[in-house]
């Protein structure tokens, strides 16, 4: 079963990326994406180096957003590919069967179309407005999982459906109550000044019911 808490990195240099990164996995984060936007190729792979010897470390699931080539490079757990990134096919056929790929959806549709294209799980968001990421699209809002989830429920899919977009801790109950896999943070994690009681609580949380 796929940890129930991801943590979606943040950082505008390597250092501020490692330092977040580290920080997450030394307070009990244990499934980690690097998300390192706007860098070179070079400082990508140099990243993504050392992140899979942390993870590597910590017994930690490491992901890599957006870049196939390096998450094949680099030897990580998988990638997670967004509706504007590389088909999950073509991924599937560098990366091969034993490699988890996540896609990205934001409505029923592109739900059901990432079941059709054998995704290991799914990222579904926004939950609600997040700075984290530009150009959003329509925010779900609870209803919007709760809807969505009943479909899947009704079809017997059972794929692993991830919440992500301005979720914090108050969310969580919620969420998890439209029968979510789990959810992926980003901001919350990284802004925490006590991280390892916030992933306590968000790890109770979303474990309660095991
Ligand atoms: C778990 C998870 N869900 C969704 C996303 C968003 O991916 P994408 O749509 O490709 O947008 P960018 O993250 O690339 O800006 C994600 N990264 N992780
Ligand atoms: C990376 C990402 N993708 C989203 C989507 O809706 O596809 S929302 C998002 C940002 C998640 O970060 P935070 O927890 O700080 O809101
Ligand atoms: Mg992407």
């Amino acid at each position: 079963m796929f940890n129930r808490l991801q943590y979606i990195s943040q950082g505008n240099t390597i250092e501020e990326q490692l330092y977040n990164i580290h920080k997450a996995l030394d307070h009990g984060c244990d499934w980690i994406q690097m998300r390192f936007k706007n860098t070179t190729p070079e400082e990508a792979f140099t990243l993504a180096e050392a992140v899979k010897i942390l993870c590597k470390e910590y017994l930690a699931t490491f992901i890599i957003n957006d870049n196939v080539e390096l998450a094949k490079k680099v030897d990580a757990d998988g990638v997670h590919l967004g509706l504007n990134d590389m088909k999950i096919e073509e991924a599937r056929t560098i990366l091969g069967d034993d490699k988890i790929i996540g896609g990205t959806a934001n409505t029923i549709e592109d739900v059901l179309q990432r079941i059709n294209e054998n995704c290991n799980y799914i990222g579904l968001g926004p939950f609600q407005f997040t700075e984290t990421k530009a150009n959003l699209s329509p925010i779900l809002g609870l209803q919007g999982y709760h809807s969505i989830t009943e479909i899947l429920k009704s079809n017997a899919f059972e794929i692993p459906i991830y919440a992500i977009g301005g979720i914090t801790l108050e969310n969580i109950d919620d969420l998890m109550e439209t029968g979510i896999h789990g959810i992926a943070i980003s901001g919350l994690i990284t802004q925490s000044n006590n991280p390892s009681e916030l992933i306590n609580e968000l790890n109770e949380k979303l474990y309660v019911s095991i």
